[in-house]
């Protein structure tokens, strides 16, 4: 087959087409692969900005848009309806960046539209702290800096940002959202080439992985045909590129990134780097993450990144919990404490527990919050299996100081609960790591690699089970994680786990899933505070940022949940009628009694809701908790009313420990801004009564 490039531009636009129109582009393709492109009339265009595109037809209708790189390389770059396909053709322009050597596509005719009515000159410019210099060393065309002298507000920036090749884009909007020149240059400076040749578009392409793919087989290319939604299959940006396909690291790495930036995506790509090259002798690659819902759509995504079924055979998706429960219960069924239950024990040894003197001067009890979290945070965190033990470990991170007299009687009402579900044979899935993590440190390693999705959220002993599973060495472990997105309790430091991750930690700061707007709401719920990462360093948001832009997220104020449920079920009803599937919009609210009545509420009027123990498909109705790790097209998050967010019960008061109040306060906002963040394009919120206090003001 004659090696055929796709532009990156291309997928969706196939993705849009019917099947018919479908079947003829692939055979539009096919005939490029018989080196016989001269009969498809490849037609240079009168007045086109670029002398090298050309179209092809397609059928009576539709038109292929090529871009000849030379060499007899073609790369498909759209399929459009005759009048658009040539409106798209004659309006780009391909060049080459003068500093990263990559192709890149600009809509000249936009950018001339511009700056036939730019803005006005304002006081401050966007990018009036960096010099014209600076910006051709980061790779912006000489001939747009005078327009972007002109550039004041965001508005501006993404009105002309749509019309410029996507490198210089990214660039800029990194400098707009508050990165220095040096921190850009730090994201760009490995990809800076010396001697572009402006002129050799091929090369270019090459050196373009993250806009062009080069085809050399029909069975690569039905593999990208086939799927042509997940553009990230097979163009990554280049930083998430760089990550996946390293070819080694020497030990333990930590890729951080916030909500949407693509870890995951990376994660799945290193899973396949690295299966593909074990030896067919057994060896494996642990792809793992924080639930069992999570672990299905990890295995689905892989699925679809390779066909490879020897692969696939390499790689194992579990979750952590069942990984435990496999390798504690020993072909054994065990049977887990649920919630209920513990709840039920914690209550019971809260109310007939120890008393003490508060900062008010009241004498009080530990509440059944406290006890559990002394139980997981330092008892099973550490590993204490007696008084002695407890009474000299640290409590880091745990707030107020306990007296020695304290600490025995916390242990005293703790020990109640650990006898209890001793005597009933109940195991929590944290005791049951531990047991793995014991188990596992006695036998030999079962795989060469780790990778660990989600793992802001694991506890102390599933890093211990983890790191048992795998020998230290290079590439042995695989870590993402986003600090500002962790909704439990743990708090980690890897390194005393065994897990050093330092200079190998790497930050994703593109954000694919989310508009600009969605993300600047979300982001304002964080409220500047920053969050320590596993690795012990207070994580930043800098030059976190979105590439698309949307409509603004719509705040909804009811006086009465009736009223506001009514609303709910207007806009499902809306989403449904404009064509979005019903697997495709969420609902989320901070607690499992709103979850339930809004349940109802929607299948009363008559809007599929989705069931997976009955294995029924429909609008995911679901805590804020359970959509970690999800996206919706449409989300509406509801009951965002000041009594239920944050909740009561989950938030220390802040007379008996005013520590522990702002940690959970800030565990609160970090809910709020997971469940915000799941929205890819359209995101509606709504109260009834006074609003949450972690709402930001509404702009
Ligand atoms: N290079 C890419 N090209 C196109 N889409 C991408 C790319 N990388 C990621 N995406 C898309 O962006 C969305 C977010 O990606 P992903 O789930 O990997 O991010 P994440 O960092 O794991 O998110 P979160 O922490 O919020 O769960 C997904 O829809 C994914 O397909």
């Amino acid at each position: 087959m004659a090696e055929l490039a796709i532009d990156r531009g291309f997928l969706p636009a196939y993705a849009r087409l019917d099947r018919r129109v479908q079947r003829a582009v692939d055979a539009a393709i096919g005939k490029f692969a018989q080196h016989t492109h001269a009969g498809l009339h490849l037609e240079k265009l009168a007045g086109a900005r670029d002398p090298h595109i050309r179209t092809i037809r397609i059928d009576q209708f539709y038109r292929g848009v090529v871009l000849a790189l030379g060499e007899q390389r073609y790369a498909l770059l759209n399929v459009l309806p005759h009048d658009d396909a040539i409106a798209f053709a004659v309006s780009r322009r391909f060049t080459v960046n003068q500093a990263l050597g990559v192709l890149e596509m600009r809509d000249q005719a936009g950018i001339e539209e511009f700056a036939k009515a730019p803005p006005q000159p304002a006081t401050e410019g966007l990018f009036d702290g960096v010099s014209t210099a600076d910006l051709v060393r980061l790779g912006i065309d000489p001939d747009l800096v005078p327009l972007l002298r002109l550039i004041s507000t965001d508005q501006q920036l993404e009105s002309l940002g749509t019309r410029l090749p996507e490198t210089q884009l990214d660039v800029l909007s990194g400098l707009a959202s508050g990165l220095s020149v040096e921190d850009v240059w730090a994201e760009v400076a490995d990809r800076i080439v010396s001697g572009v040749d402006t002129d050799d578009l091929l090369t270019a392409a090459r050196r373009t992985p993250e806009r062009v793919a080069f085809v050399s087989g029909p069975v690569e290319l039905a593999a990208i045909l086939a799927h042509p939604f997940d553009v990230w299959r097979t163009f990554l940006h280049p930083t998430q590129r760089d990550i996946a396909y390293r070819e080694s690291y020497s030990g333990p790495a930590l890729v951080t990134g916030s909500a949407g930036t693509g870890k995951t995506v990376t994660g799945l790509h290193r899973a396949v780097f690295l299966a593909q090259r074990l030896p067919d002798d057994g060896s494996k690659v642990l792809l793992t993450t924080f639930t069992r819902a999570l672990a299905d759509a990890l295995s689905r995504q892989l699925f679809r990144l390779t066909a490879d079924p020897a692969v696939r055979a390499r790689i194992d998706v579990i979750s952590v919990d069942k990984l435990a429960y496999q390798i504690a219960a020993r072909g054994k069924p065990v049977t887990i404490a649920d919630d209920e239950v513990m709840d039920r024990l914690w209550e019971v040894a809260a109310s007939s527990g120890p008393t003490y003197i508060n900062r008010a001067g009241r004498t009080t009890r530990f509440s059944p919050t406290f006890l559990r979290r002394e139980w997981e945070q330092v008892i099973l965190a550490q590993r204490l299996t007696s008084l002695q033990a407890y009474r000299d470990a640290p409590r880091k991170g745990r707030g107020e100081g306990l007296r020695a007299a304290q600490r025995e009687q916390v242990w005293v009402a703790i020990d109640t609960v650990v006898r209890e579900l001793a005597k009933r044979r109940l195991r929590t899935h944290t005791q049951l790591a531990d047991e793995a993590a014991a188990i596992a440190r006695q036998s030999p390693p079962p795989y060469r690699h780790v990778i660990v999705d989600e793992g802001q959220d694991l506890h102390p002993a599933q890093w211990r089970l983890l790191r048992a599973l795998v020998a230290p060495g290079p590439n042995d472990m695989f870590l993402l994680a986003d600090p500002y997105q962790r909704i439990y309790d743990s708090h980690v430091s890897l390194a005393q786990l065994g897990i050093e991750v330092r200079g190998r930690t790497r930050r994703l700061t593109v954000n694919y899933r989310t508009t600009h707007e969605i993300l600047d709401l979300s982001v304002r719920v964080l409220n500047g505070a920053g969050a320590v990462g596993l690795d012990g360093e207070t994580d930043t948001l800098r030059g976190y940022r979105a590439i698309t832009r949307g409509d603004h997220p719509v705040l909804a104020s009811h006086n009465s949940r009736d009223g506001e449920f009514e609303a709910l079920i207007e806009r499902v009803g809306t989403w449904l009628e404009q064509g979005v599937e019903p697997h495709a919009i969420g609902v989320a609210a901070r607690t499992g009694q709103l979850v339930k009545t809004i349940g109802k509420t929607l299948s009363d009027a008559y809007i599929p809701v989705a069931d997976d123990k009955r294995g029924v498909d429909g609008v995911r109705v679901a805590t804020m908790h359970r959509l970690k790790g999800l996206e919706f097209q449409c989300l509406a998050v509801v009951g965002l009313d000041e009594a239920v967010l944050p909740a009561p019960n989950a938030v220390a008061s802040a007379v008996e420990d005013p520590h522990a109040h702002l940690q959970d306060l800030q565990r609160e906002r970090c809910l709020l801004f997971v469940a915000l963040t799941r929205a890819r394009d359209v995101l509606y919120l709504s109260h009834s009564g006074a609003p949450s206090s972690l709402l930001p003001e509404h702009r």
